[in-house]
């Protein structure tokens, strides 16, 4: 199994680095990283991850800013995301924290590490057939706290 990393220079926070380390953590996998200047960059890394690259699965790390014109991108960047997914069949964890979700710095770098490490170990267990299912309906979060299940 080979896991790529495709992530930004854009973004506030070295979100590739906590991917790295969560998922050797977890697993023995290879690992690929491919760092681009924005999240509409994304899209093109994946692919050339799987396509050149190789790999079987790919987080796609990025941080759109407050303004109206980061909304759009990151919009536009998720929908290229989506399309690399139909095109590979291959499927990409898109791992994006948005700047005005925190109130500060540090609670934006907190944000950021939590997600990225979370959604890395979704990445192991979706490679994991089986594994995700014993969470489905628990209103997981990545980040902020969980929401929970609304069946109690
Ligand atoms: C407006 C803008 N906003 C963001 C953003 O919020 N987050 C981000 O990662 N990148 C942004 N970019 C850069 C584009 O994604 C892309 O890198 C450039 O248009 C070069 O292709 C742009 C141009």
């Amino acid at each position: 199994m080979k896991i790529g990393i495709a992530d930004t220079t854009f973004a506030r926070v070295n979100m590739g680095r906590f991917a790295i380390d969560e998922l050797k953590k977890h697993s023995s996998v290879t690992i690929e990283r491919y760092t681009v200047p924005g999240v509409k960059d994304l899209p093109v890394a994946c692919k050339k991850l799987f396509e050149e690259y190789r790999c079987d699965i790919c987080m796609a790390l990025g941080m759109p800013g407050g303004k109206e014109k980061d909304r759009m991108c990151a919009h536009e960047a998720s929908t290229g995301l989506i399309a690399c997914q139909l095109m590979t069949n291959r499927h990409i964890i898109e791992v994006f924290v948005h700047e005005d979700e925190a109130a500060d710095d540090a609670e934006l770098a907190w944000l950021a590490e939590q997600r990225t490490r979370e959604h890395a170990v979704n990445v192991i267990k979706l490679m994991r057939p089986g594994t995700l299912e014993r969470e489905a309906g628990t209103g997981q979060r990545q980040g902020f706290s969980d929401a929970g299940s609304a069946r109690q």
